[in-house]
């Protein structure tokens, strides 16, 4: 019989993980499309590389349940199915580049050693050079290198572009995105760096205080909201019309004489507050995390349709 969750990348079904009494993640369901690129964001604490360990098998959920690709994690199956770039990239220090390489080609069936010397010799890391002589970033660069040279269905990154170089980072999510246009690979990667994510991503998980707060395609959620930029009204504490709906506001914010506020689009006659005085867009990715990020603690998860 066939499984389910197949063509789901990644699905969690009230997963927790819980440390020492605290819990990391808790009561979250995920259902990450197999083959896309999802920006996994949230603050500091978040749960984002609690969830990325779940998946790859190396803590195991105190509740609830997840799969990848339907295969339980941590099982030989779904090992081969994903590669997972940890944020500490633990490589052993002693080990050449070269052996690192090598180690990577004896475990894994698919290895593709071209692919991964190619993203070591693009940064001009020698093969002969040992890792723990390696600057942060080329460390990264080879980490990512085995990642890659796994030729796994589903990418893991926990925050890969986080110390690498800005023509680095440019040329690691140009062959990210090839990855995933040219072989259909599913990427989950965390980022802080949110203007990054823009054109890269096309689908959103955000967690929160280790919940889901947002998550969706990301045209679908942009879309889903209206970037509303125009003089503040004195008298407001937020800076908005009297008569405008705050049940649709996920968050606003004054600077000046001006408030710019993040709305849910709600279906139906323009707001109030959406007249000829104020400018009214689709926001951006960046301007859409961003205003989630702030908003306080919502009664429910937003997804989009
Ligand atoms: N091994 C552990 N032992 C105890 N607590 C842990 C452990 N791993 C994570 N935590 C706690 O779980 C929570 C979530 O941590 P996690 O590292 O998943 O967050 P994050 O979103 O990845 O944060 P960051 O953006 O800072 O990397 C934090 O409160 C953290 O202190």
């Amino acid at each position: 019989m066939s499984d389910p969750t197949a063509a789901t990348a990644l699905r969690a079904t009230r997963l927790g993980r819980e440390f020492r009494g605290r819990w990391a993640l808790r009561g979250c369901d995920v259902d990450l499309p197999a083959g896309r690129v999802t920006a996994l964001v949230g603050p500091n604490g978040a749960g984002k590389s609690t969830l990325l360990q779940l998946a790859a098998g190396l803590l195991r959920p105190t509740t609830g349940q997840l799969r990848v690709h339907g295969r339980v994690p941590g099982t030989r199956e779904a090992r081969e199915a994903i590669a997972f770039l940890a944020q500490e990239r633990p490589l052993h220090p002693r080990f050449t580049v070269a052996d690192t390489l090598r180690l990577g080609r004896k475990l894994n069936r698919r290895w593709d050693q071209d692919l991964a010397e190619r993203l070591v010799r693009a940064g001009g890391v020698p093969l002969t050079a040992r890792i723990g002589s390696l600057s942060g970033g080329n460390r990264t660069r080879v980490a990512l290198a085995l990642a890659l040279g796994k030729r796994a269905e589903l990418l893991l990154l926990d925050e890969p572009l986080a110390d690498l170089d800005p023509v680095a980072r440019h040329e690691i999510t140009g062959l990210l995105m090839h990855e995933a246009a040219e072989r259909g690979v599913g990427i989950v990667m965390s980022s802080h760096v949110l203007a990054e994510l823009e054109d890269v991503c096309d689908h959103v998980l955000l967690l929160k205080d280790g919940a889901v707060r947002l998550a969706g395609d990301t045209e679908e959620l942009r879309e889903a909201h209206t970037l509303l930029t125009g003089r503040a009204d004195p008298i407001e504490t937020d800076g908005l019309p009297h008569a405008f709906d705050r049940s649709t506001v996920v968050h606003a914010a004054t600077a000046g004489r001006q408030v710019t506020a993040l709305v849910r689009t709600t279906p139906g006659p323009a707001a109030p507050a959406a007249d000829a005085r104020w400018i009214s867009e689709t926001p951006s990715l960046e301007a859409l995390l961003l205003a989630h990020l702030r908003a306080p603690r919502p009664d429910r998860t937003e997804a989009a349709a």
